[in-house]
């Protein structure tokens, strides 16, 4: 039977992903077709697939009934694919420069079929090997203002953003995230994975009681603030770049949430090279200051063109909800600081380090900072004391 009208699910292997394109038609006449499983992130299968005449690409990426990191025994939905397709087709139609284009979906396969985005690279790899990617924080804010503003209350009609909010219900990508950043890092939880160097750091941030109440004000504005349609996992290895393009990929975790969730994943994520990379520090420094300015200059505009609520019109209510966006995103960029430290899911730009003391060294600065933005994002009103409080922890 065609792949197309499969009726029940199966994991694709190289040979019936190309099968697949082929059955598509997304190449031209007798295409020679390779394919690759190219997935390096943790939950699910990627296959590139490449006509070897033109060298014309498509990606075919398919959820696996479990979490591939873990295996079998982690059992995953494979709704998540239709999140990710439907989430990437309504970021696409708003912010169309910095998403891949969707050509198929199948909910029953589990499989999103997209632009082939391999002539760029994914931002957190550009980064270790020394690239700054001088637009992608114009680009970040501006895909941020866009996503966070038209799937708003003030962006859509109510009624139509609770239909919105039904359809991106997603419970069990939602518990890996509330266990993985909100709860786990701040006990002895198995899941953690840290060095034995950092243990004492780390049984400093399990005893303090202030750090955790705040970590529980943040999980609970996640649990329940169903603000915007978030991306949900809005890390460096979520973003594809070079010097002139920012693509946004891998929306599986998306839902309504707090906005502070997304800006608070990306300062998080080039925090990490604030902290790492000294050569570069002052340009990570500066695309910090630019997301959030582009964002706000952006999201300001949206604001006062778009809104299809007359009552919220005024500049004092916005700037009520650029202040909270901003508190929330210092929050959530804080346990993102941690949970990449100690958590189960690490970043390579901290473990990539190969010398050990350096290495340390900067794992607890990022503990640290996450510790501060935790406990004194009310404090911190504006871009110049945020950037003030990360260079007095550098
Ligand atoms: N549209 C794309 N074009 C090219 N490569 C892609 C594309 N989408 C994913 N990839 C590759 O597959 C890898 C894993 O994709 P990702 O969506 O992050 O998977 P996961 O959901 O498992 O984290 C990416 O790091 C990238 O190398
Ligand atoms: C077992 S899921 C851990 C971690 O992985 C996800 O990231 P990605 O799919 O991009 O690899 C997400 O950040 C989860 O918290």
């Amino acid at each position: 039977m065609s792949l197309l009208k499969q009726t029940t699910y199966q994991s694709f292997t190289e040979t019936t992903a190309k099968e697949l394109a082929l059955a598509l038609n997304l190449f031209s006449d007798n295409p020679e077709l390779s394919c690759k499983e190219i997935g390096d992130g943790n939950l699910n299968l990627v296959f590139h697939i490449v006509d070897e005449k033109n060298g014309k690409g498509v990606i075919i990426k398919q959820a696996l009934p479990y979490a591939k990191v873990v295996g079998e025994s982690w059992p995953l939905t494979l709704k998540r694919a239709k999140i990710e397709a439907d989430a990437l087709k309504i970021f696409g139609s708003i912010a169309p420069n910095y998403v891949p284009e969707v050509y198929y979906t199948n909910d029953v396969l589990a499989v999103t079929v997209m632009e082939d985005l391999s002539h760029l690279l994914i931002a957190r790899k550009g980064f270790i090997k020394g690239e700054t990617y001088p637009l992608l924080s114009q680009h970040l804010g501006e895909y941020l203002a866009r996503t966070l503003f038209f799937t708003s209350d003030y962006g859509l009609s109510p009624s139509v953003k609770k239909e919105q909010v039904q359809q991106f219900i997603n419970p069990e990508l939602c518990k890996i995230t509330e266990d993985l950043i909100f709860t786990d890092p701040f006990y002895d939880a198995e899941t953690n994975e840290f060095e034995a160097g950092l243990r004492a750091a780390v049984e400093d941030l399990w005893k303090d009681g202030e750090l955790k109440f705040h970590v529980n004000v943040l999980k609970k504005s996640f649990l329940t603030e169903a603000e915007v349609l978030l991306h949900g996992d809005l890390h460096t290895g979520s973003i594809f770049a070079d010097n002139s393009a920012t693509k946004v990929i891998d929306p599986e975790f998306a839902f309504y949430g707090p906005a502070g969730f997304d800006i608070g994943q990306v300062f998080a994520n080039l925090l990490f090279q604030v902290i790492v990379n000294e050569q570069n520090q002052a340009l990570f420094i500066k695309h910090l200051e630019t997301v959030w300015n582009v964002f706000e200059d952006q999201f300001t505009h949206l604001w006062n063109t778009e809104n299809k609520e007359n009552l919220a019109q005024s500049s004092a209510f916005l700037h009520y909800n650029l202040a909270k966006f901003f508190e929330d995103a210092l929050g959530f960029a804080g346990c993102e600081l941690i949970r990449r430290t100690i958590g189960l899911a690490h970043v390579a730009d901290l473990d990539s380090i190969v010398e050990e003391q350096t290495r340390l060294a900067a794992k607890r600065k990022s503990l640290e900072l996450g510790g501060i933005l935790i406990k004194q994002r009310k404090e911190i009103k504006d871009l110049g004391a945020f950037i003030g409080t990360v260079k007095g922890v550098l």
